[in-house]
């Protein structure tokens, strides 16, 4: 890819920041021909597949991973009122086969229900078929109207992680949304991106849904960024998709369901979250490249140097680190420059005053710089990764909990929202989700909120002074 140059913009004017990262740390090439739909750069691609890798791992501890068709007809689609509702300005459809007209048209799945459901019907009979929980990892394709934006908002969304569970009762299901809450809150501390978790306001939950609780982050300019959402479905698409199972007492019973989705959003967190003015910053547990060696190569000492870089590079890879050792020929500041711009989590130098001392200088992306002993690089190595990974954990709790601002009138929640998110009371009804909508240009994100972050409370609704509970207000992308 063509080297960047000239100096990235300053994080805190984060369109810009964000828009130039993406070419310059080679994530997402945006010139692709169609709108919304962006290519992957393998650089890009490697920081997809380590927290993909992260996600199955923790899917796979009580799901099984399937792959279900592309193409829904759309008598299936068209079955679940709300649901089609919902999706209907969003939906791409598939009307030809080569030249002659398709009978029926075929749906690029937006999300899958209606391509799953239908086979859950043929394959659920009994209560000892329950529970079933079932994953894809997936492209789905929405015709999005709003401003489209790599990795945020896609009309093709490249990594659509997609569960879908079905049990026997309306109890069982609730507890899967809670197993469901607390995976996605693992998946995140382990990127070390805080979040939020909020039950979205009826008129936000997802099409068909009884309700959906969402997990947010906010995002270095203040607005949240939605990066993951739990749906419970109660007995409505069962009885749509006719899921029924027999009981321990030989009654036909319909199941309870729950669905819960996380796309390449996650990918966008960690670069918005972490990011600084030189670049990316990533935990060690995404980075394609955890350790870049850069051998400081001062006169005669070269071949020497060259020979104790490629040892050391070739004993980390023995370790399991991903290492690059960059060799080229340039000035190391360059070398510095290039790797910071990726992220890369450790840069090693070695030179000649290290060989005869037997150290190495490990300098981390935020530039802490530790002399370790040659001989125990390798646990030295992993403890500053486990530094590295508290220190931006912190770093990203410290920065949203400064924007977060609890308030008690309108007036303070406009103020607060120009910046981050305001914490406020609100009585629940949707003529005063309206007035407060409308005195703060931003959107009720919602309640029953769980943060570490926020203490929840009763109190007068900000709007109307009736009783109201700890509701959160954001502008939103
Ligand atoms: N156009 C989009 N581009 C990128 N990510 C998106 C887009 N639309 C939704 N997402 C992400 O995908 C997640 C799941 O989407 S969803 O509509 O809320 N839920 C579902 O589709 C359910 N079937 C759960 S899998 C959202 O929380 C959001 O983080
Ligand atoms: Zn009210």
């Amino acid at each position: 890819m063509e080297e960047s140059t000239g100096a990235l913009p300053r994080k805190d004017d984060f369109s810009q920041w964000y828009n130039e990262i993406l070419w310059r740390a080679e994530i997402m090439d945006v010139r692709y021909p169609v709108k919304g739909l962006y290519v992957w750069y393998p650089y890009g691609f490697g920081i997809r597949k380590r927290a993909y890798g992260i996600l199955r791992d923790l899917m796979d501890r009580d799901h099984e991973e399937t792959l279900f068709p592309l193409l829904i007809p759309k008598t299936e689609f068209m079955k679940e009122a709300e649901h089609i509702k919902g999706f209907e300005d969003e939906v791409y459809w598939v009307t030809h086969g080569g030249t002659s007209e398709l009978d029926v048209p075929l749906a690029l799945r937006p999300t899958s229900e209606t391509a799953i459901y239908p086979m859950y019907s043929l394959w659920i009979r009994s209560h000892t078929d329950l529970p079933l929980k079932l994953y894809q990892i997936v492209n789905t394709f929405r015709y999005e109207t709003k401003h489209t934006r790599p990795l945020i908002r896609l009309r093709e969304i490249t990594s659509f992680k997609e569960a879908h569970t079905v049990h026997a009762t309306r109890e069982e299901a609730e507890e899967q949304v809670e197993a469901a809450l607390a995976l996605y809150k693992e998946f995140y501390d382990a990127l070390c991106v805080p979040v939020i978790l909020s039950r979205r306001p009826s008129w936000d939950k997802f099409p068909g849904a009884d309700y959906t609780v969402a997990v947010d982050t906010i995002m270095p300019d203040g607005k949240t960024l939605q990066i993951g959402t739990v749906h419970m479905l109660g007995d409505h698409f069962s009885r749509t998709y006719d899921i029924t199972y027999e009981d321990a007492n030989g009654d036909q019973q319909y199941a309870y369901q729950t669905c819960y989705g996380i796309s390449e959003r996650s990918i966008a967190a960690v670069i918005s979250v972490h990011g600084d003015d030189k670049g990316l910053v990533l935990p060690s547990a995404v980075a394609p490249i955890e350790v870049v060696i850069v051998p400081v190569i001062v006169g005669t000492r070269r071949d020497e140097v060259l020979s104790a870089a490629a040892e050391l590079e070739s004993e980390l890879k023995g370790a399991g680190f991903t290492v690059k050792l960059d060799d080229r020929d340039m000035r190391p500041g360059a070398k510095y420059y290039h790797w910071e711009m990726r992220g890369v989590p450790l840069r090693l130098e070695i030179g000649p005053r290290d060989i005869d001392s037997n150290t190495v200088v490990a300098v981390t992306r935020t530039g802490r710089k530790v002399k370790l002993d040659r001989r125990g690089v390798v646990e030295g190595i992993s403890s500053i990764f486990a530094e590295f990974r508290g220190e931006l954990f912190e770093a990203a709790k410290q920065a949203m909990a400064d924007r977060i601002t609890v308030v008690a009138t309108l007036e303070e929640a406009a103020s607060a929202v120009k910046s981050g998110v305001a914490v406020a009371h609100w009585c629940g009804s949707q003529e005063c989700a309206e007035k407060i909508e409308a005195a703060t240009d931003a959107s009720i994100l919602g309640s029953d909120i769980r943060s570490d972050l926020v203490t929840v409370s009763d109190g007068p609704c900000i709007a109307c002074g009736g009783k109201g509970t700890s509701t959160l207000i954001a502008r939103t992308y």
